[in-house]
């Protein structure tokens, strides 16, 4: 379990996230919502350590989380980025070594030899997004989606408790997407890894969330399963928003979600 209490986080005296608190069981898939400026990215920042919030904290099954590596390899908070962040000339193995690297000594890091058992961890993960047949290849020898799953077998790598994932199909068309949203659930189920995933897609939202959580000025406007997402909870989170796409995925409710209302209210207050 990963709860986020109290988070806050301004920008030269702005806001941006105004007090966040989250749960999230092992093994949810939970689907960040919000338009662009929401804060999405800042949540997921502050979480990791790559933002310092100015107030809150993480806690994770039952500690309070330390971002200083772990043992062993492991970290409690991998992450995926929309641009995959794989280093491109070295080998596919190496960059999900990379995510091992926690456990290494700078010395061997910097000769990049890695520990037989780490280099077995490595290989699983990879084969976990049937990727272990490119193991050697490099990098940039993979198209977009692979270098996904590869950035997925990464996360994977580090054995940790929750895996953020920042837009992590922004980049791919809607076949790709689907996979690599569908490996990354897969793991999430398989080995109850809390997934917090920011997208822009409410399709897909609707089809991978088992939750979903929508932010609006730094708030939670909305928190509930995809089935009680409806278009005008949606665009209540978008405002201005022209997509008839949502119709196709969403059911049209007119009653005011229950939830939705007061959080709105508080959100635009
Ligand atoms: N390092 C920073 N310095 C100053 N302002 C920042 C910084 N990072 C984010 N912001 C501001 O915080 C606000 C929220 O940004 P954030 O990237 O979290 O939004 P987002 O919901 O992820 O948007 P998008 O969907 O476009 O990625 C924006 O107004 C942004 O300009």
């Amino acid at each position: 379990m990963i709860k986020i209490e109290g988070l806050k986080k301004s920008y030269a005296g702005r806001p941006v996230l105004q007090g966040i608190d989250l749960s999230v069981k092992a093994g949810e898939f939970l689907v960040v919502l919000g338009p662009s400026g929401a804060g999405k990215s800042t949540l997921l920042r502050c979480i990791n350590g790559l933002a310092q919030p100015d107030a809150g904290r993480t806690v994770i099954d039952g500690k309070v989380l330390d971002l200083k590596r772990g043992a062993a390899g492991k970290r409690p908070v991998a992450m995926i980025f929309q641009h995959h962040n794989l280093v491109k000339r070295l080998s596919v193995l190496k960059n999900v070594l990379v995510g091992r690297m926690a456990g290494l000594s700078s010395f061997l890091s910097m000769l990049q030899l890695f520990p037989k058992a780490d280099v077995a961890i490595a290989m699983e993960c990879l084969a976990r997004v049937e990727l272990a047949q490119k193991a050697n290849s490099r990098g940039d020898q993979l198209s977009g989606g692979e270098q996904q799953r590869v950035g997925i077998a990464r996360a994977l790598a580090q054995q940790p408790a929750v895996i953020l994932c920042d837009e992590p199909v922004a980049s791919l068309d809607p076949k790709t997407s689907r996979v690599v949203l569908g490996y990354l659930k897969a793991i999430c189920k398989e080995e109850g890894i809390a997934v917090i995933c920011n997208l822009h897609q409410v399709d897909y939202a609707v089809e991978f969330g088992e939750r979903i959580v929508g932010l609006s000025g730094g708030r939670v406007v909305f928190d509930d399963t995809p089935d009680q997402l409806t278009s005008e909870i949606v665009h209540q989170i978008y405002p201005g928003l022209e997509d008839p796409g949502i119709a196709r995925v969403l059911k049209p409710r007119p009653a005011s979600h229950p939830v939705l209302a007061p959080m709105i209210a508080t959100a635009t207050a």
